[in-house]
């Protein structure tokens, strides 16, 4: 018999609000959202436009703060960090994917993988290792050198998912990554993010409107109204 170790809880949320205040009154953007992602998990985030699904990735992603509630990054409750320790938390354990993909235009595409590499101060012999690695990972060896004008959609997005995974992050954050692409394309891209997740054990929360994606979701947590109503298939 063999026995296998429960996944580590790297990403938990508890009890997280958002209220937003806006020259028309507040909006409640998020209420009461409670979610657990695992080392490995693929967890999707689905919901109509407006039902919060960016506001919940962005405090996830402490790139926004809560009204209340909290987000747990293994020991460390983030919600509770300063700007500075929040700002190297970014930097050294998350990694983040666009719709829009976020490309430096006037960079290469190993030159944008490189980012995160630079902002940490790795050495230059490693920078030039990892992103060779990393673009390779997601099938661009051969494209190192070329600017993201040069790319199709679907490739910009693999130079976005390079990136962000290029300095090991444990949880990986992507917002609509294929609300782009056509839907051959987004199928390739988010199989991609499917098996990079498995393969090196990231916790990961993509948020999507497309019904189709939800076949590579490990589980998926329904939002409507900025409140969490379905745990789907999980
Ligand atoms: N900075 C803000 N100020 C005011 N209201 C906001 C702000 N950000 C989001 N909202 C509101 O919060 C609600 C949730 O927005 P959010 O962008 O999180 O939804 P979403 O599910 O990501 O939508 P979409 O799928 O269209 O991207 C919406 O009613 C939105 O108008």
């Amino acid at each position: 018999m063999t026995a296998t170790a429960p996944a580590r809880t790297v990403l938990r949320a508890q009890g997280l609000s958002r209220v937003f205040g806006t020259g028309a009154g507040e909006v409640r953007a998020l209420s009461d959202a409670s979610l657990e992602v695992a080392a490995g998990e693929l967890l999707v985030v689905r919901g109509p436009s407006g039902s919060g699904k960016t506001t919940l990735l962005n405090l996830l992603g402490a790139l926004d703060r809560p009204t209340s509630g909290s987000v747990w990054l293994g020991d460390a409750e983030l919600t509770a960090l300063g700007e500075k320790a929040v700002l190297t938390a970014r930097r050294e354990r998350i990694g983040y994917v666009f719709q829009s993909f976020g490309l430096v235009p006037v960079l290469s595409a190993a030159e944008n993988v490189e980012v995160p590499l630079r902002l940490r101060r790795t050495p230059p012999a490693e920078r030039a290792e990892r992103v060779a690695a990393a673009l390779d990972a997601v099938g661009l060896a051969g494209h190192a050198k070329q600017r993201p004008y040069e790319l199709s959609g679907g490739q910009q997005q693999r130079v976005g998912i390079a990136r962000a995974l290029v300095a090991e992050p444990e949880v990986l954050l992507a917002d609509e990554p294929t609300g782009q692409l056509d839907s051959g394309t987004a199928a390739v891209v988010m199989d991609l993010l499917a098996r990079v997740v498995h393969d090196r054990r990231v916790a990961a929360v993509v948020s999507t409107h497309d019904p189709e994606l939800m076949a590579r979701a490990d589980r998926v947590v329904e939002l409507h109204d900025g409140q969490v109503v379905d745990r789907g298939n999980g």
